[in-house]
């Protein structure tokens, strides 16, 4: 953790502008419609929006070592590091001067939930759980066509399991905490 603590030499605990910061938090299975919906709540709503997956792609293209490193565990369908993402997003959000973010695919376990509250600290307004059957997530993953990596059935089974496993404690706490908000998006069974 003490590598987070170092996440961004402008970082001082607060955001600069002083205004008080929105975050959403959108969760939801992989090919459930996370970006897609996000895209539509941003033209709407002037949200920034970002996708932590799209921020571990963007440093996979970074030829270092830690970029290999996020491209095997994303390959493998597996989480990255929390103070990975977690700099990488504190690092977004203080580039892009917004003060209202739609946070995408993230957190997806509760190492990234209590990482993400001892370093960025905002408490999220709501959390939307986009919930789509695993019937409907995989044939939208395979039609995706965007070329990624981890699209391949083999990484697609990986990745329902650490859902199951790893993201729905935290659908639960924020359930609990009565800051889940539920978009239905197909009409088959729910994904859990
Ligand atoms: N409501 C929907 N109905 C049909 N297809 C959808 C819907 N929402 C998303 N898709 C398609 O499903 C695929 C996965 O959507 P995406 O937004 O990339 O999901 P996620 O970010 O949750 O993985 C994309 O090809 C997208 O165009
Ligand atoms: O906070 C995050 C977000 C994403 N990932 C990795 O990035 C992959 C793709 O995430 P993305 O949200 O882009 O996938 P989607 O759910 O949209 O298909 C995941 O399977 C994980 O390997 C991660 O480790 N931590
Ligand atoms: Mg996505």
């Amino acid at each position: 953790m003490a590598e987070v603590v170092e996440v961004h030499k402008d970082w001082s605990g607060s955001f600069p502008s002083g205004k008080k910061i929105t975050v959403v938090f959108v969760i939801g299975g992989p090919g459930s419609g996370k970006g897609t919906q996000c895209a539509k709540i941003v033209s709407h709503f002037g949200f920034t929006h970002l996708s932590a997956g799209d921020l571990l792609r963007e440093e996979v293209k970074s030829d270092t070592e830690q970029g290999t490193m996020i491209k095997n565990l994303m390959h493998e369908g597996k989480l990255v590091p929390s103070e990975i993402i977690v700099r990488l997003l504190l690092k977004a959000m203080l580039a892009s001067g917004n003060d209202k973010f739609l946070i995408d695919g993230f957190p997806r376990n509760e190492e990234n939930r209590e990482a993400y509250e001892k370093i960025i600290k905002i408490e999220p307004e709501f959390v939307l759980l986009i919930d789509c059957s695993r019937e409907e997530m995989e044939r939208r993953i395979l039609h995706r066509n965007q070329g990624r990596d981890d699209d391949n059935m083999e990484t697609i089974r990986r990745r329902f399991e650490v859902f199951q496993q790893s993201t729905l404690p935290v659908i639960q706490h924020y359930e609990k905490m009565g800051k889940l908000r539920r978009l239905w998006v197909d009409f088959q069974l729910r994904c859990f």
